[in-house]
């Protein structure tokens, strides 16, 4: 168990700065999730914090611990790659023992935890099989059960899902979360994937070009988005958001300080027919595209404020021509031209329904 502090974390390779004055507290027994797109700095953080890569400012504490200067072997980290090589010619119970190699641990002591990891991560029944007659499944558990063996105080794991496929990957989503219930230890997970972000994290912490943008639980970013990249990085599909110019004439006032306007795709609704509710918004719109997806269907549609996605879970209305989409006016969120949330510049109450033919 380990509670894991960035204080004022910098990197830079060769004059450039991919990660900028970071400072995050990881809390202990969190499973805290680092996502945001390629390139953004994740897996330099996880390097800086296993002691794979020095920082070139700031410090690193694990407990109460200063560890800047504290070589990987003594960080009492461990880490799973997406890479995760086994050794071929090795049994699973051998790889899983390769994880005890040089700790002076009598052999049916180590036997014992072999057995016993093995057993979390269900895989006693394969000890004496080698890697190539497992699944991928199975094999990325070896690689887990080889971290775990050790009983690290953190693991860290870069992306180890992002070789498997679909289906694989939402399963041992599930492994995961349940083993990290069980383990009680911090997680650091590191993903560019929202999806596997939202679903797994207690906590997730978006990055972008090397800079949090926001640090919270996953229900308060998809509710309460810190600024537009949080905004439009979390949800599938991303929010819709526009110009404050767009909504002229359909929000009336726009507050002062208001720069753009974003709604999700869930929030708005489509029908064949007009329906004037109060506080909602109302497009005359084209229905450019459609995808049922059956319990869902996402439309792309384009109106007087511009071509958006509409994200449905009642039956298609129609697989072309013309529709309504309704937006109440509480879901909107308000930006200021810093892409900022200014959620207290409150839009519901602006105007009543309005009916807007296509421009
Ligand atoms: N050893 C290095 N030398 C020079 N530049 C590096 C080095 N390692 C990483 N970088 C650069 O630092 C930036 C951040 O890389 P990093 O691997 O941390 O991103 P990431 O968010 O993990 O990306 P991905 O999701 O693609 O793995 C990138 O621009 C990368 O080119």
């Amino acid at each position: 168990m380990a509670e894991i502090r960035l204080d004022n974390i910098s990197k830079t390779f060769n004059e450039d700065r991919v990660v900028k004055n970071i400072s995050l507290t990881i809390k202990d027994g969190s499973f805290t999730v680092l996502v945001g797109p390629s390139g953004c700095g994740k897996s330099t953080i996880l390097r800086m914090l296993a002691g794979f890569e020095k920082q070139t400012e700031g410090d690193i504490w694990i407990d109460d611990k200063l560890v800047n200067d504290l070589a990987p072997s003594k960080r009492d980290i461990a880490m799973v790659f997406q890479n995760y090589a086994l050794y071929p010619t090795m049994t699973v119970k051998g790889n899983i023992e390769f994880g005890l190699a040089n700790r002076k641990i009598p052999k049916k002591e180590r036997r014992q935890l072999v057995e016993e990891i093995a057993e979390i991560v269900g895989l006693s029944d394969h000890l004496n099989k080698k890697p190539d007659k497992l699944s991928g499944g199975q094999r990325q558990r070896v690689a887990l059960a080889r971290a775990m063996v050790k009983k690290p105080k953190v693991f860290i794991l870069d992306e180890p899902l992002s070789n498997l496929d679909a289906k694989l990957r939402t399963q041992m989503r599930t492994e995961l979360i349940q083993l990290h219930k069980k383990l009680g230890t911090t997680f650091v997970y590191v993903t560019h994937d929202q999806v596997e972000a939202m679903s797994m994290g207690d906590e997730i912490i978006i990055l972008n070009k090397g800079m949090v943008q926001q640090k919270a639980a996953p229900i308060d970013v998809y509710q309460n988005p810190r600024n537009l990249f949080a905004a439009e990085f979390i949800g599938q599909p991303p929010m819709n958001v526009f110009d404050r110019t767009a909504y002229e004439g359909i929000v009336e006032p726009v507050p002062e300080g208001v720069r753009y306007i974003g709604f999700r795709p869930e929030h708005a609704s489509v029908s064949r027919t007009a329906a004037s509710i109060p506080h909602t918004i109302e497009l005359e719109s084209e229905i450019l595209t459609l995808e049922t997806l059956g319990a869902e269907t996402i439309y792309k549609v384009k109106n007087r404020i511009g071509v958006m996605n509409i994200r449905s879970f009642s039956a298609p209305v129609a697989k072309d021509g013309c529709c309504f989409v309704s937006i109440p006016l509480e879901k909107f969120y308000p930006f200021g031209a810093d892409k900022i949330a200014k959620p207290e510049l409150d839009l519901s109450m602006k105007k009543e329904a309005v009916l807007n033919g296509i421009g």
